[in-house]
């Protein structure tokens, strides 16, 4: 736009710099005494956070002096971290001064209508939750030094709700006016962001007339968007869409209004109410890693560490019968070792394709899914044994633990899952698969372990061990104890392929008839059983048969994907957590 465009002479301290504001771009080179340019730099206007008069400091307090011939640039800054894959994001500050009034007058008023017609996706008024006994129980404190200030500077509106129960932002927003709101933040763990999907799918399902719990209906995307404040123990949500766990790099992703589709599990039970996943949907070792985690809450995000090395050690495997539809192994595959970064061109043709297919009402018309007991039984393929776990996920599920995540070339908008089975094996194998999420090792290259890309998955557990289980204790996965330990061949794959899987009653078991691995069991938790139960999102879900769907990018998250570093030339910087400790 004609206006917007302004060129002149500026001063940043007692440097002479020419500046250029040509609609898109703000840029500023420094001029020395032979009017020889120098450095440039250029800021997209898409990413000027806020302009003001005077020369203003935002952080770490705010302080103005009001000087009148003086303007100050906030814009984003990227700098490189420490030890993980994605990009800082640090409020850049430059403080010019200008030759006339006039002059400051018209590039404040022509960089503001630069921002808003170049970022209209900008939010104005955001509704926020806070969780203050999420991970360190630092939810509030982080939000209001280092978030509040910029959504301040921004211009943002917040209504700031700190939770007092669980589910208290689940019933909120659904029950609650949310008109007048752009979007909803999240200052808390991925329990916290669980409650928060659940909330909006739900109100968004709710306003469109539609039946959530029919698997076979296309579900209606929330029309606002999520913005991830990581205030949890695992944050693998923000990790994987951010690439870094960092407050201020979330809320800036936040104030420039970026835009990250996400795809979202439906996970249906025939006797208890929907759930949704995005991050992990596991049964065995990470289900029965949160159940024992549960008990050590106070420890705070070292209960996983805990728990994981006590459920290790009691050396699990689970019977199970897993059917899954392979999504178009032509579009991508989970073992192509490649990654869904900003801009990821699978996620892309996925939209077009999403948009392009879907149904135009978006209510309850049918698609191809088959319910619980369904039709379409050629598209399955059928896998039966004994596993150490079974993860679904829908996004690479990188976290502080896993830098590359559970499964590293995930699409975070793909419209499909990975479905990873870790077939039973020794103590040692399951120790190396473990182990491989610390580093770049290839994870599904182990011999009992299968990765699929997917656009369904249903579990169950041969019949006899879930009546077994009812019948001795009236709930799944209460304390039956392991016994008549055998070796029978299970087919998988429809008889392709076979595994050697261990066979075991739900008999109480005797003391001579306790292994090694029964006895740590007995000492580490108490109980043995012989279902486990399911982590979603870190939710125990106590039933074992589930019907899972993945549907294609039903949600927007304030985000942008993880930046490539070797697109963007930046500083490095170990800043990651040095504000908050
Ligand atoms: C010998 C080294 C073993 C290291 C194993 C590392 C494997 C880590 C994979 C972690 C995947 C995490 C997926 C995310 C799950 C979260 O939804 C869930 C809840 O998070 P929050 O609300 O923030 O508490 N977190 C977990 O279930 C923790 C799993 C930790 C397993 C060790
Ligand atoms: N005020 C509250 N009191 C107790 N639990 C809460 C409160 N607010 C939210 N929760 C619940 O706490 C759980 C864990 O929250 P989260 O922020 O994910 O922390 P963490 O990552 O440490 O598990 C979530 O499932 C959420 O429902
Ligand atoms: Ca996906």
């Amino acid at each position: 736009m004609e206006t917007e465009k302004l060129e002149s002479t500026l001063w940043v301290g007692n440097k002479r710099y020419r500046a250029v504001l040509n609609g898109w771009h703000f840029k500023w080179t420094e001029v020395d005494k032979n009017n020889r340019d120098k450095n440039t730099i250029s800021v997209p206007v898409s990413e000027v956070v806020g302009v003001e008069e005077g020369r203003v400091e935002i952080l770490p307090q705010k302080s103005v002096e009001d000087t009148d011939k003086d303007f100050t640039v906030f814009y984003v800054k990227r700098c490189r971290s420490g030890g993980t894959y994605g990009l800082l994001w640090r409020l850049g500050r430059t403080q010019f001064s200008c030759p006339s009034r006039v002059l400051k007058d018209q590039w404040i008023t022509n960089l503001r209508t630069s921002v808003k017609t170049h970022s209209p996706r900008r939010p104005h008024r955001l509704l926020v939750f806070i969780n203050p006994f999420g991970g360190k129980k630092k939810g509030r404190k982080i939000y209001h030094s280092l978030v509040a200030p910029l959504f301040e500077l921004a211009g943002i509106s917040s209504h700031v709700i700190v939770t007092e129960r669980a589910n208290q932002a689940r019933d909120h927003l659904l029950k609650k006016d949310l008109i007048g709101f752009d979007g909803v933040v999240c200052v808390g763990g991925d329990g916290m962001f669980s409650e928060i999907l659940h909330g909006l799918i739900g109100r968004a399902q709710q306003e469109a007339g539609i039946c959530e719990n029919d698997p076979s209906v296309t579900l209606q995307p929330s029309s606002l968007h999520i913005g991830i404040i990581p205030a949890g123990s695992t944050d693998c949500v923000c990790y994987a869409t951010v690439g870094v766990i960092d407050p201020v790099t979330s809320a800036l992703h936040i104030v420039v209004g970026d835009s990250q589709p996400l795809d979202v599990c439906a996970v249906h039970q025939a006797s208890a109410p929907l759930r949704y996943s995005v991050s992990l949907l596991g049964y065995g070792f990470y289900g029965d890693v949160l159940a024992e985690s549960e008990k050590h809450r106070w420890m705070g995000p070292l209960r996983y560490d805990f728990s994981g090395t006590m459920v290790y050690l009691c050396n699990r495997s689970y019977a199970g019968i897993v059917q899954y539809i392979p999504a178009d192994p032509v579009l991508s595959s989970p073992r192509d070792r490649t990654r869904c970064l900003s801009g990821c061109s699978v996620c892309s043709r996925s939209t077009e394709r999403l948009i392009h297919h879907s149904p135009d009402s978006g209510s309850s018309s049918r698609s191809h899914y088959s319910h619980f007991n369904g039709d379409s039984a050629d598209e399955w393929v059928s896998v039966e044994g004994r596993f150490r776990c079974v993860s679904l996920t829908c996004m690479s599920c990188a976290c502080p633990r896993s830098p590359l995540g559970l499964s590293p070339s995930a699409h975070l908008a793909d419209g499909t899952g990975d479905l990873i089975l870790v077939w039973d094996t020794n103590p040692l194998g399951f120790l190396k698969y473990l182990y491989r999420h610390t580093s770049a090792q290839d994870q599904f290259d182990l011999p009992f372990v299968e990765v699929h890309r997917v656009k369904a998955v249903r579990f169950s557990v041969p019949s006899s061990k879930e009546e077994e289980d009812y019948e001795e204790t009236g709930e799944p996965s209460s304390a039956i104890s392991e016994a008549e330990t055998g070796y029978v061949e299970s087919a998988s794959r429809s008889g392709s392929q076979m595994h050697l899987t261990e066979k075991r009653s739900g008999r109480e078991m005797t003391d001579k008839q306790k292994t090694p691995d029964s006895f740590l069991c007995g000492l580490c938790c108490s109980k043995s059983s012989a279902v486990s139960v399911w982590n979603c999102d870190g939710e125990i879900l106590p039933i074992t048969e589930v019907f899972c769907r993945i549907h294609g990018q039903l949600l927007h998250l304030y985000a942008r994907g993880i930046e490539d570093q070797a697109l963007h030339g930046c500083s490095v910087e170990n800043e990651a957590t040095s504000y908050i400790n």
